[in-house]
């Protein structure tokens, strides 16, 4: 069991190819670091790996299942097997929405009823903070919240591009840990994007091989 995307050509519209066949695989239940200097591609290949980014050549699949098509073309029952967590909580997040309502979102497009408070009590996020919006959060809290949207999908894959660069040490090691105990107990494969290389050897990411 794995995510895979094998001999992967992929760039933006009015761009040339910003990665040329290359290929990754996440396999379930571990944790896979991806370190690598700025610009090469990383946050590219992650859109790639969940499916949210077309490729121009190479195949992406899941579990050894082809995925055609990207977003929206692609059915929600594929699409909720991988989250992503971003960079920045905020940009990530609609602004008008509770706390509450981000973390449900996910969990209403497939219609799967979840206990909110469960999962914000998982990810250390207090229930009154809940009925709060985005500006009334630290960045911190409301990457809990996105971990928790993310875990409320129930994904077989997790990708996690830079998910901690704009937060605290206290903050990243329990993220980290929450995403660790995830991918032991749950059986997730994780993807863990960092320029960092210290703190994806220090959470025993097993190094991604890129060729
Ligand atoms: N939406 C976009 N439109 C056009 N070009 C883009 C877009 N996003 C990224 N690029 C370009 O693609 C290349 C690779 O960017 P990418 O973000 O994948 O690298 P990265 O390794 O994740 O970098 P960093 O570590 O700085 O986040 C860069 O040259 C970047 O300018």
């Amino acid at each position: 069991m794995s995510l895979d995307a094998v001999d992967i050509t992929a760039g933006y519209s009015g761009t040339s190819d910003v990665i040329v066949r290359e290929s990754f695989s996440i396999p379930a239940g571990s944790l896979v670091g991806l370190a690598g200097p700025s610009g090469s591609g990383k946050s590219t290949l992650a859109r790639v790996l969940a499916l949210l980014l077309e490729p121009r050549a190479g195949v992406v699949s899941i579990d050894g299942r082809e995925v055609k098509g990207v977003g929206l073309a692609v059915s929600s029952e594929i699409r909720r097997q991988v989250a992503m967590l971003f960079q920045s909580p905020r940009a990530a997040t609609d602004p008008r929405m509770t706390l509450r309502a981000i973390i449900e979102q996910p969990a209403a497009i497939v219609r799967r009823r979840i206990v909110v408070e469960e999962l914000a009590e998982r990810v250390g996020l207090t229930v009154d903070l809940l009925d709060r919006r985005p500006h009334q959060v630290s960045d911190g809290q409301l990457q809990r919240a996105c971990v928790a949207r993310a875990l409320a999908q129930e994904p077989q894959y997790l990708i996690c591009d830079e998910a901690t660069a704009m937060l605290d040490a206290a903050t990243t090691a329990s993220i980290m840990r929450l995403v660790q105990s995830e991918a032991r107990d749950a059986g997730m494969g994780v993807l863990m994007i960092s320029h960092d290389a210290e703190l994806l050897a220090a959470i025993g990411a097993v190094a991604g091989q890129r060729p």
